[in-house]
C-alpha cells in the first residue's frame, strides 16, 4: 500500500488555480504545428485545458507528445499556432518567462547543492525573502514525504526520492501550469505506481493544472482527468478516460486504450437505437448506434473484457478455444473464428471463467460494441 505524505496546504499557499484567468481556462493551444524538413511532427494540435485539470498526452513513440509539450514550454518554436496561459499569449516568450514548472525524466537536480538548496534556488532567483524561502522549502518537503532530507545531496538519494525533490522544485514557486515529460520513466514499476498516487494526490490537494506526457496507458488512466490520444502528430481524441474507453472515435483509440478485438463486416441496418452488422466470419451482431449506411464495410470493435463465451447457437459467431492463460486474477482466452484471422481475445475474472468446450459461441452487449468505417486500402 503506497503511503501518502500530503500535509494540509498552508494557509499562505496560493493554489495554482487561483492564479489563472477568471474564465477558468488555464491554458489554450490553438493550431500548434511543427515540421522537421518534410516530416510533420505535430499537426495543428488544439485544446483548451481548464484550471486544476490533469491532462495527459498519450501515444506511441514518435506521435508528437514531447514536441507538443516542448512548444507549450517554449523550448521548441512552432511553425504556426498559439499558446495562451490565463488569457495571455506566451507563444513568443522564452521558457523562463512563461512561469511553468517542469519535471522531466532526468531529475536535473544540481549535484553540488543539498536538497534544501536545490529547492531554495528558484525562490532566490525570484527574490523571495529568506524567511519565506525557509518556510516554503519546509512545507514542500513535508508534502512530498521528504521532511528529513533537506541536508542531503542528490547522489545520497534513491531515484524515487530524487524525483520527489524534482517535483517539489517544480511546485515551490506555485506555477500556474506544471509540465511533466515521462517523469516516472526511469523508475521501477512499484515505485512508479506509488509516485503516481502521490502526484495525483498533490495535484488534487493544491488544485494544480498539469500537462503530463507518457506512452503508458495505465499511467495515463490513473492520473488524468482528460487524455489527448496522439498518433502521427495529430490528436485522435481528447476526452475523459471513460469516454475513450466506452466511445472511442477511431479504431486506433479503441486499440491503444482498450486493446480491442476487430471484426470486419458490413452494415445491414442502422438507426438511432442500434447498428446491425453482418460480420465476415459469422452472423449478425447488434452494436451501438453510429451514423453508417447499409452496405458500408466496417470493423466492429469489442474489448477483451466485454466479449463473452456462450453456447454456439447463441453467439454472433462461433470459434475454437486455442489458448487459456491464467494471469493472476484474470483468465485470458484466445478464440479462433476462422483460419488466417487473428485470435479473438477474451478476459474473464478467474473465479467466473467456465471451463470452455473447444467449440464456443461469442457474444457481447450492444453498448459494448463500437463500429468504425473500414480503412480503405488496408
Ligand atoms: N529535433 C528534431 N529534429 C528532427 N525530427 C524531430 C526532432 N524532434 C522530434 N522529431 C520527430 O518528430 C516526431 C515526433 O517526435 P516526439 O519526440 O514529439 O514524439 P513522442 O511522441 O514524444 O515520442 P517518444 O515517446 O519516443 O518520446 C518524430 O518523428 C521525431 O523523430
Amino acid at each position: 500500500m503506497p503511503d501518502l505524505h500530503i500535509a494540509d496546504p498552508a494557509p499562505a499557499m496560493t493554489t495554482a488555480s487561483q492564479q489563472t484567468s477568471p474564465t477558468g481556462k488555464a491554458l489554450s493551444i490553438v493550431g500548434l504545428h511543427k515540421t522537421y524538413g518534410s516530416a510533420v511532427a505535430v499537426d495543428s494540435a488544439s485544446m483548451e485545458i481548464a484550471a486544476g485539470e490533469f491532462v495527459t498526452f498519450l501515444g506511441p513513440s514518435g506521435s508528437g507528445k514531447t514536441t507538443t509539450l516542448m512548444m507549450v514550454a517554449g523550448f521548441v518554436e512552432p511553425d504556426s499556432g498559439t499558446v495562451t496561459v490565463g488569457g495571455r499569449d506566451v507563444t513568443r516568450l522564452a521558457p523562463q518567462k512563461r512561469g511553468f514548472g517542469f519535471v522531466f525524466q532526468q531529475y536535473l537536480l544540481f549535484p553540488h547543492m543539498t536538497v534544501g538548496e536545490n529547492l531554495a534556488f528558484p525562490l532566490q532567483l525570484r527574490g523571495v525573502p529568506k524567511a519565506e524561502i525557509r518556510t516554503r522549502v519546509h512545507e514542500a518537503l513535508e508534502m512530498a514525504g521528504m521532511g528529513g532530507f533537506a541536508g542531503r545531496r542528490p547522489r545520497e538519494l534513491s531515484g524515487g526520492q530524487q524525483q520527489r525533490v524534482a517535483l517539489c522544485r517544480a511546485l515551490i514557486y506555485r506555477p500556474p501550469v506544471i509540465l511533466m515529460d515521462e517523469p516516472l520513466g526511469a523508475l521501477d514499476k512499484k515505485l512508479r505506481d506509488q509516485l503516481q498516487v502521490e502526484i495525483k494526490a498533490i495535484q488534487r490537494e493544491l488544485g494544480l493544472t498539469v500537462i503530463y506526457v507518457t506512452h503508458d496507458q495505465e499511467e495515463a488512466l490513473v492520473l488524468s482527468d482528460r487524455i489527448a490520444v496522439m498518433r502521427d502528430g495529430g490528436i485522435d481524441q481528447f476526452d475523459t478516460p471513460r469516454e475513450l474507453f466506452e466511445r472511442p472515435r477511431t479504431p486506433f483509440v479503441a486499440d491503444f486504450l482498450g486493446a480491442a478485438n476487430f471484426l470486419p463486416g458490413r452494415v445491414m441496418k442502422g438507426d438511432d437505437d442500434a447498428t446491425l452488422v453482418r460480420i465476415d466470419h459469422g452472423g449478425l451482431l447488434t452494436a451501438r448506434p453510429h451514423s453508417l449506411s447499409p452496405g458500408q464495410q466496417v470493423q466492429a470493435a469489442v474489448q477483451p473484457g466485454r466479449l463473452r463465451v456462450c453456447a454456439p447457437e447463441q453467439g454472433f459467431c462461433t470459434g475454437t478455444v486455442e489458448t487459456v492463460t491464467y494471469v493472476g486474477t484474470l483468465v485470458r482466452t484466445g478464440v479462433r473464428i476462422a483460419e488466417d484471422t487473428p485470435l479473438l481475445r477474451l478476459e474473464v475474472p478467474a473465479g467466473r471463467a467456465p471451463a470452455p468446450p473447444p467449440r464456443v459461441g461469442l457474444t457481447a452487449d450492444a453498448e459494448d460494441i463500437n463500429v468504425f468505417p473500414a480503412e480503405r486500402d488496408g
